[in-house]
């Protein structure tokens, strides 16, 4: 539950009173560009950052008073972790599984996320993509009731990333709750029940992935071509439309916005940020 909650770094907003309740067991994706406030949000619910304003509960919990019980329910995704490279996989998991009360079994985790012809080697010898998959397994080695996943397949490859979503599917079945942060939105379409769209710390838009930005952004789109160029008529009756084209067109085509549309649609009507990007970054707060 986060209700208002607001980020300042001196006097830039970079989340913005942001609302939004996430239900037990549903996996909700927060969508923004690059500096949306997405990685912000997440870490005030993870009780890394500090909130400047409004409230956060995760599992009933404020995760600035969250103690070892409640951390032990929590799994954690970091954007990016440089994990220790001297260890092995099977070696580092099996340390973060003794940490945790009913942690999953090592070797299933790390066939889980695809590594074990990987599991003797050491973390720092791993590709990126195969580091990462190691970030998502100690993510869920602990069993967490509510999982907070910041770009978690950033690195993969297609295969890797289909294997992935199953994984999550997996979780998710299993009840845990699930906060994703993604770029992709195909990933979002593939695992989100709900989703909300942030861009320059505020939320433009909150709602089940198949209703995100309402009825009419979703309205078909009829494209084709003739001697005097590229056609488009945006129609609820599609199949009209293409009837009553003479002969057989060129380039004929009927599109249905896909989040990804909608998205961009979205973020393209909003000005641009004119904050600092990477200016003056704040050292106060640790990440991890
Ligand atoms: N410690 C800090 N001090 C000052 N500004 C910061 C600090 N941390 C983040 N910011 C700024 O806050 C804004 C939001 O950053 P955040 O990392 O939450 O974005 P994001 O949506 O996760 O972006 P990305 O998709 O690139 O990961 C950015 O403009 C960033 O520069």
């Amino acid at each position: 539950m986060v209700d208002g909650l607001t980020k300042r770094y001196g006097d830039r907003t970079v989340v913005d009173g942001v609302s939004f309740e996430i239900g037990r067991g549903e996996t909700f994706a927060l969508l923004g560009p690059n500096g949306a406030g997405k990685s912000t949000t997440v870490e005030m619910l993870e009780g890394f950052r500090t909130p400047t304003g409004g409230s956060a509960r995760v599992l009933g919990v404020d995760p600035r008073q969250g103690g070892r019980d409640w951390r032990s329910r929590i799994g954690v995704v970091l954007q990016s972790t440089g994990q220790a490279g001297a260890l092995t996989v099977r070696e580092i998991l099996t340390h973060f599984a003794r940490v945790f009360p009913a942690s999953r079994d090592v070797d299933e985790t790390i066939a889980a996320v695809g590594l074990t012809e990987h599991a003797k080697r050491r973390v720092g010898k791993l590709s990126g993509g195969q580091q990462r998959r190691v970030d998502v397994a100690l993510g869920i080695i602990g069993r967490p009731e509510v999982l907070f996943l910041d770009e978690p397949t950033t690195g993969f490859d297609p295969q890797a990333r289909r294997r992935f979503w199953q994984l999550i599917r997996d979780v998710a079945s299993d009840g845990t709750t699930i906060l994703l942060t993604t770029h992709y939105l195909d990933e979002a379409e593939q695992l989100a029940d709900r989703a909300g769209i942030i861009a320059g710390g505020r939320l433009l838009a909150l709602d089940a992935i198949d209703r995100i930005g309402g009825a009419e952004a979703r309205t078909p789109i009829v494209r084709w071509a003739d001697a005097s160029g590229r056609q488009e008529v945006h129609t609820h009756e599609p199949a009209a439309v293409v009837r009553g084209l003479p002969g057989e067109p060129d380039e004929l085509e009927i599109v249905r916005p896909r989040l990804e549309d909608i998205y961009l649609a979205m973020i393209d009507a909003e000005p641009a940020d004119e904050g600092g990007g990477s200016a003056a970054r704040e050292t106060e707060e640790v990440a991890a």
